[in-house]
C-alpha cells in the first residue's frame, strides 16, 4: 500500500485551520490537523516543501517508522512547527488504519475505558457579576465542569474575557492587539471571584481557572492558596514552564491542583513535571504534541506517578484534533477531563464530524476513522486571513506574558 498524494488545505471559516489529507493507492485517505494559531503559514511551508515530498511513495501503515521518520529524520528535534507537522501526518495515517480497520479509532487505540468524556467550558465576563452569571448559563447548559475566567478593574483587556456568551476567540486581529496585565490587581480580585461562585452555586460543579503564564512561581504559590478553599478542579499554567523546576515551590506551598501543558511539544517537555510530582494533570494535545503516538507515550509515563489527562481544547484545535482527542480520551486510562470551546456553526460545517455533547460529555462517534472529515468546496470558500494573539504589557510598558 502506497500513499499517492498529499495535500494541504488552509482555510478560515471564522478563524484559520490548516489541514492535510494524505490518499493512499486503495482510494482510503485520512484527515490531520496542523493549525498553529497566529503562525500557521509555517507549518504549511514546513509540509508542502519538506514533509510531503518525502511522504509520497511511503506504506501508509508503517505510522511508527513514518513518526520517527520525521521526528529523528529532520535531525532538528522537537519545537511547535515540527511538532505539528508531524502530529497531522501521524493523526492522518491513524484515521487511515481504523478506516481499513473498519474501526472508530478508540478500538484501535484499546477500546472504550469509558461511555462519555467529561468537558470543561469557558466562562468568562468582564467583572465578578458577568461572570459568576456566566457560569450560571453553563450550569443550565448541562456542563459538570465550567472554567472562571473575569476581567479586572484596572487591568485592560485581561486574558480569557471573550466578547461573545458561548464563542471565545482571542486571535482577533491582523497585527497583535495590545493588553494588559498588573499581578497585585489579579491577586486581589481572582479569589473573590471564586469565593463569589461558591457563594452562589455551591460545591456541585467543578470549577477551573487559567493563570495562562503570568504569575511567578511565588506570586503563583500565593493564588494557589488563596484558591484553596474553592477546591478548584485545576489551577492552570500558573508560571511558566520552561523551567520545571520553578513547579517545585509553587507546589510546596499550595494543594491546590496544577495543571499544565497546553504549548507543550514533547514528553521532554513534561519530563520533571512528571517524575517529580510537581502536577496533576498533563495539558498536551494531539496537534501540539506529535499526534497519538507521541500524546500516548506520554500519557503512559503520566499514568506512572497518578497524573491525568486534560487535553487542550481551544478554537484553535480544528475539530480534526477534537475528534481524535476524544477517540484518546474514550480510551486513555489515566483521563482527567478534556477541554471543549465550541467551534463556530461555519467551523463545523466545513469539518462534517460525529461527535456529539449532551449533559456535559462529549462522546466520540462510531464511524470508521476519527470520524473528522473536511468539505474541500466549502473550505475553499474561506481563505486565510492573517490573524494573531495578542501580546500583553505591564503598566508602564514592559513585555510580559499574554
Ligand atoms: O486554556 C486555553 O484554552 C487557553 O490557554 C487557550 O485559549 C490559548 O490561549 C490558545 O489556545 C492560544 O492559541
Ligand atoms: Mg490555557
Amino acid at each position: 500500500m502506497k500513499i499517492v498524494a498529499a495535500k494541504v488545505i488552509v482555510c478560515s471559516p471564522g478563524r484559520n485551520f490548516v489541514t492535510l489529507k494524505i490518499e493512499t493507492d486503495q482510494g482510503v485517505y485520512g484527515i490531520g490537523d496542523a493549525t498553529l494559531n497566529g503562525r500557521e503559514l509555517a507549518v504549511v511551508s514546513y509540509l508542502e516543501d519538506h514533509v510531503i515530498p518525502c511522504l509520497i511513495g511511503m506504506d501508509p501503515q508503517r505510522i511508527e517508522d513514518i513518526w520517527q521518520y520525521f521526528y529523528r529524520g529532520a535531525y532538528w528535534r522537537r519545537g511547535p512547527v515540527t511538532m505539528r507537522a508531524i502530529a497531522a501526518v501521524d493523526v492522518a495515517l491513524w484515521d487511515i488504519k481504523a478506516k481499513l480497520a473498519d474501526m472508530p479509532l478508540y478500538q484501535l487505540l484499546g477500546g472504550r475505558s469509558r461511555d462519555g468524556v467529561m468537558v470543561y467550558g469557558h466562562a468568562n465576563g468582564s467583572d465578578i457579576a458577568e461572570t459568576v452569571e456566566a457560569v450560571g448559563n453553563y450550569i443550565d447548559l448541562g456542563y459538570k465542569a465550567i472554567r472562571a475566567q473575569t476581567g479586572v478593574p484596572g487591568i485592560k483587556d485581561a486574558y480569557g474575557v471573550g466578547r461573545g456568551k458561548l464563542y471565545y476567540e482571542p486571535a482577533d486581529a491582523d497585527l497583535p492587539s495590545v493588553t494588559g496585565w498588573d499581578t497585585a490587581k489579579a491577586l486581589n480580585y481572582v479569589p473573590r471571584l471564586f469565593e463569589t461562585l461558591r457563594d452562589t452555586y455551591g460545591y456541585d460543579h467543578h470549577l477551573l481557572h487559567d493563570g495562562h503564564h503570568r504569575y511567578t512561581p511565588n506570586e503563583a504559590a500565593i493564588l494557589g492558596k488563596a484558591l484553596e478553599p474553592f477546591r478548584l478542579f485545576w489551577f492552570e499554567d500558573c508560571t511558566p514552564a520552561e523551567n520545571q523546576e520553578a513547579f517545585r515551590h509553587v507546589r510546596q506551598h499550595t494543594t491546590t491542583p496544577l495543571a499544565v501543558g497546553e504549548i507543550f511539544n514533547t514528553v521532554w517537555d513534561a519530563r520533571e513535571l512528571i517524575q517529580n510530582q510537581l502536577i496533576d494533570y498533563i495539558r498536551a494535545t494531539i496537534v501540539g504534541a506529535g499526534g497519538l503516538t507521541h500524546l500516548r507515550r506520554l500519557a503512559d509515563l503520566a499514568s506512572l506517578y497518578q497524573i491525568r489527562t486534560g487535553c487542550h481544547g481551544a478554537t484553535d484545535l480544528s475539530p480534526v484534533t477534537m475528534g481524535t482527542a476524544l477517540h484518546f480520551d474514550t480510551w486513555v486510562p489515566n483521563f482527567g477531563i478534556q477541554e471543549y470551546m465550541r467551534h463556530t456553526e461555519e467551523t463545523d460545517a466545513v469539518f462534517p464530524h460525529d461527535y456529539r455533547f449532551e449533559k456535559g460529555e462529549l462522546f466520540c462517534g462510531e464511524t470508521p476513522g476519527h470520524g473528522v472529515d473536511i468539505d474541500e468546496a466549502l473550505a475553499a470558500k474561506y481563505p486565510y486571513k492573517r490573524a494573531y494573539l495578542p501580546v500583553a504589557r505591564l503598566n508602564d510598558g514592559t513585555m510580559w506574558n499574554w
